[in-house]
Parts: structure tokens; sequence; C-alpha cells
């Protein structure tokens, strides 16, 4: 039996990153991945498809181009899903590559197959030829992240009722579209797709959606959505959805309520992907979303050599916070020296328009009884903004009225999820409104938005503290 340093199971962004960190230590690491190629949800069906997805939407389209051309403006006429596919297979090809060769030079070893427990430091590996393998790891890190969420009630198909993964095959754009879910991945599609101007609605049965996302921003987002026809069906619940022999789908709300679409997107949630690693061979227990329960600091489990990151630990479940805390479980597990991660990280939402956002909402500001003062800039306020003929985006900024502290940064619009990166090094540096007061910015940009927002916040604010 092969005897290895570190263990990696999943090769998504805490795969990869904690395999990668392991062996820069001159540890042996071992990589194993049941998918035919490596990259995790993130490469394969979640992060890169779903942005390409959005890129390619908005170019075919001429999106940018709309505020100076009109709204009938498109750059493609007849948009098709192989329109969309292939530009997508062209950037998974780009990442696979990537990874592998940084897999092959750091002498990261990669098998294909399905990890299972055996023992808390060994792991049967099962290959497609029925073949099997057993391994063993001083350190084994679960990076295993998450399935979509299929409840037995949901007549899936795969062609007119789909999860997101399914969502990437489809061989032709239907006119309509159901959203069921109004979490980040059912609205990043719905606006996508309404983009390509298919009619998009979305149910959810919560009457709020985005509950993370600073209000007045989620106001302006529901706002431009609603402008451009996509209905919202918050506080509602899709109680029947059946399958009609025209190809159709009918959808009959808890309202009483029946709504006819081409194509229902199911994205209500996601599981963690544990159910196949035989937990309790190795001591461990999943919840009853398939999660496991770690020590944020080290990522270490209830099992004091098997480390878990990524998705299935729970929040935020992000691509980028995954391949930080797989970096730092590696680092544990390796027993090297592992810093805490710095407190304020970004969300990006690639919705049409994107959000992104880092630091306290202004809700979040007030529920803490902190006196604050907000800077507001529109994007319409700047002549980058001109140029590029942008009639909406909004960036607002939080200051503590006790400490001139940045406390929050909430952008919508164009850029959104670039641009958040100058709060957050201010946020994480305890930068104050003076910085972008006193800061020149290169002209004309959008980040000339943070200079205004700042100034709109430091006239109200006065130049000294508050008691
Ligand atoms: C549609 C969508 C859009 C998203 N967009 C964004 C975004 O814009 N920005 C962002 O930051 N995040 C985004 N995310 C979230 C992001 O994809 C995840 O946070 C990230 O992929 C999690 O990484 P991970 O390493 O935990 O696992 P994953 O990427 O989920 O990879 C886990 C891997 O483990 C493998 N595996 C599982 N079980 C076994 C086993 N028993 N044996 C062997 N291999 C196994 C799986 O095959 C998989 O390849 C999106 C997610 C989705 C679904
Ligand atoms: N840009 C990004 O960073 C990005 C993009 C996509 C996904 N993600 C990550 O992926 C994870 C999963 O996203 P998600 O959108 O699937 O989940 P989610 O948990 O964020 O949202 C699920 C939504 O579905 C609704 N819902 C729950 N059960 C339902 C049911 N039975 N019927 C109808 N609606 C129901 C909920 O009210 C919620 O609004 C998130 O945690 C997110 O962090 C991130």
């Amino acid at each position: 039996m092969n005897q290895y340093d570190l263990i990696v199971v999943g090769s998504g962004p805490a795969g990869r990153r904690g395999a990668i960190q392991a062996a820069k230590l001159g540890k042996k690491v071992l990589v194993i991945e049941q998918g035919k190629r490596v990259g995790g949800v993130s490469v394969h069906t979640g992060t890169i498809p779903s942005k390409t997805l959005r890129e390619t939407a908005l170019n075919l389209t001429g999106w940018r181009e709309r505020g100076f051309y009109g709204r009938s403006y498109r750059v493609k006429q007849e948009i098709s899903a192989e329109d969309l596919r292939r530009r997508l297979i062209i950037t998974l090809n780009h990442e696979v590559e990537v990874l592998e060769h940084q897999f092959a030079r750091n002498r990261v070893q990669h098998i294909r197959g399905r990890a299972s427990f055996v023992g808390p430091t060994t792991l049967e590996i099962s290959k497609d030829d029925d073949e099997s393998m057993l391994v063993s790891g001083t350190s084994i890190l679960l990076a295993v992240g998450t399935k979509p969420f299929r409840p037995d009630y949901m007549p899936f198909d795969g062609r007119t009722v789909v999860d997101s993964d399914e969502l990437l095959d489809i061989r032709e754009l239907p006119r309509s579209l159901v959203v069921i879910g109004a979490g980040v991945i059912g609205i990043e599609y719905a606006t996508i797709f309404s983009a390509l101007d298919i009619q998009v609605t979305v149910i959810d049965p919560k009457t709020t959606m985005l509950d993370f996302i600073d209000r007045e921003i989620v106001e302006d987002f529901t706002y431009q959505l609603r402008d451009r026809a996509m209905k919202l069906n918050l506080g509602q619940k899709a109680e029947k959805v059946e399958r009609l022999d025209n190809g159709k789908v009918l959808l009959t709300l808890d309202n009483g309520r029946k709504i006819t679409t081409e194509m229902v997107l199911f994205a209500a949630g996601r599981m963690g992907a544990t159910d196949a690693l035989n937990l309790p061979a190795a001591g461990l227990e999943a919840d009853a979303r398939g999660r496991l329960k770690v020590n944020p600091e080290t990522f270490q489990t209830t099992v004091p050599n098997i480390y878990a990151a990524g998705d299935v630990v729970g929040f935020p479940s992000l691509a980028s916070t995954s391949m930080e805390q797989g970096r730092v479980a590696a680092r544990v597990a390796v027993g090297a020296i592992a810093k805490e991660p710095q407190k304020y990280f970004p969300y990006g939402i690639y919705a049409v328009p994107e959000i992104s956002t880092c630091g306290l909402s202004e809700e979040e500001v007030k529920e803490r009884g902190i006196p604050y003062e907000c800077g507001i800039a529109r994007f319409r306020e700047t002549s980058r903004g001109h140029i590029m003929g942008l009639d909406s985006g909004l960036l607002k900024m939080i200051f503590s009225l006790r400490t001139r502290r940045l406390l929050g940064v909430h952008i919508i619009g164009e850029g959104a999820t670039e641009l958040v990166h100058i709060g957050q090094a201010v946020l994480n540096l305890k930068g104050t409104v003076e910085y972008f007061v006193e800061n020149t910015f290169n002209y004309p940009t959008l980040a000339e938005a943070y200079k205004i927002a700042g100034l709109d916040a430091w006239n109200r604010m006065g130049e000294i503290k508050a008691e």
C-alpha cells in the first residue's frame, strides 16, 4: 500500500490549493478525484462555466453597448446554446490544462477514482474499471465539495426540468425559464438568461432575496430586474411541477397561480458530497446537509489527522474562500505555521448587473449600534461611466463616526467584483474616510466612484471624530 504525507480527496479550489501547498513544503501528496478531469465543481459545473456563460451572453448580445444603442441592440441576432457552449469548452480546457501542469510541476500525484474510508488513515480508491486500491495518509484533507439538492418531488429530466449542472448541457435555449430558488445560483442564471432576452420568472418561498447583501443594493438590483420585465415571485412556493405532453412544464404555486414554461431550473441549495466517503469507518459523521464540522481556524475535524475544507464545511461556500481554507488546512496538516485569514473577504455575485460587497452592511452596522455615515456615488456621475454609456451602477461606503474607519463597501454595476478589492484593502488595513479624500485616483476610471463616495460621506461627517 502506498503511503503519503497528505492525501487530498477532491481537486476543486480547496483540494488543489491544499495539495500544492503541501507539495511546496516538500511533502508527498496524492489527490484523488472521481471526475473525468481535475478542477472540481468550480471548473466543471460551477464558478467558471457560469461566469463564462455570463461573459459570452454579454458579448453576443452586446449588453454593455445597449446604453448607447438602445435595448434592441444585438451583436448576434440568433444566439444558440451551441454559441454559448463553444466558448465554455475552450475556457474549461485552458483551466484544466493549467491545473494539470501545476500538479505535474509540483509533483502532486493524481489518481482518478472514488475515495472511501477503510479506517482513519486508509482510503480505498474505486476506479471505473471496477479495480480498486488502498492508500494510506498520515493526514487526509477532505475537499469533496457539494452537489445540487435534488428533492424527489421535482420531475428532473435533464432537458426541461434541470439542476444547475444539467443546465450547462442543454441543446436549445428555451423561450421561457422559471428559476426555483432565489439564492446566488438561481439569481445569477436568471439574470444571465434574461440578458439573452428569455422570459424569466423567479420563485422563492422567502419574501426577500440575497439577505446577506446591503438592502439598498438589493433594492436597486430588484428595480433593474423588474425594469427589464423579469418576474420575481417572492414569498411563493411551487407546490406542483408537471411535465406536459406538449414538452412544456406546468407549475402550480401555493396561491393557486399556474405558470407554463419551456424550462425549469431548480436551484434551491446544495448538499455536502460526503455520502460516498463511508465516514463511519473513519469515526466521522456529517450533518443532515452532508456537511462536516471543523475547527474554523485549523480545519481539523473531530478525528485529529482528518481535515476538511471548502464547500463541505459550509458557509461561505465560495471558490475564493475554499482555496484559502484548503491552503491553511494543508499547512496545519503537515505541521507548518498557518496564520489566521484576514477578517474581511469579498462576496461577488456575477448576476447581470453584478454585485460585490465586503464588510458590514448598513443593516449590520445599525444592529451593532455603531454611529455611522454613508457615502454614495453613482457610476453615471463618473466620466468613465459616460464613456462606457452606463446609466446604472452604484458604490456605497459606510464609515464609523467614532473611528472614521471604513466599515463596509457595497457595489452594484459594471466591474463591481473587481472594484470591491480597493474597499477590501482599506477595510483590512483599517483605513478611514481620509484615505479616499486624500488620495488621487486614475481618471477617467470607475474607481473614481470611491473618491466621489468618500467625499460624499466626508462632507456630512465633518472633520471631527464623534464621541
Ligand atoms: C453554479 C455555481 C456558480 C458558482 N459561482 C461562484 C463564483 O462566482 N465565485 C465563487 O467564489 N464561488 C462560486 N461558486 C462556488 C464554488 O464553485 C465552490 O465554492 C467551490 O467549487 C468549492 O470548492 P471545493 O474545493 O470545496 O469543492 P468542489 O469544487 O465542489 O470540488 C469537489 C471535488 O471533489 C470530488 N469528489 C467528491 N467526492 C469524492 C470522492 N468520494 N472521491 C473522489 N473525489 C470526490 C468531486 O468530483 C469534485 O471534483 C459557484 C458554485 C456553483 C454551483
Ligand atoms: N458568485 C458566487 O459567489 C456564487 C455563485 C453561485 C453559488 N455560490 C455558492 O453556492 C452556494 C449554493 O447556492 P444556492 O443558490 O444553490 O443556494 P442558497 O442556499 O444560497 O439559496 C437557495 C435558495 O433556494 C430557496 N429554497 C430553499 N428550498 C427551497 C425549495 N424547496 N423550493 C424553492 N426554493 C427553495 C431558499 O429560500 C434560497 O433563497 C451558495 O452558498 C453560494 O455561496 C456562490
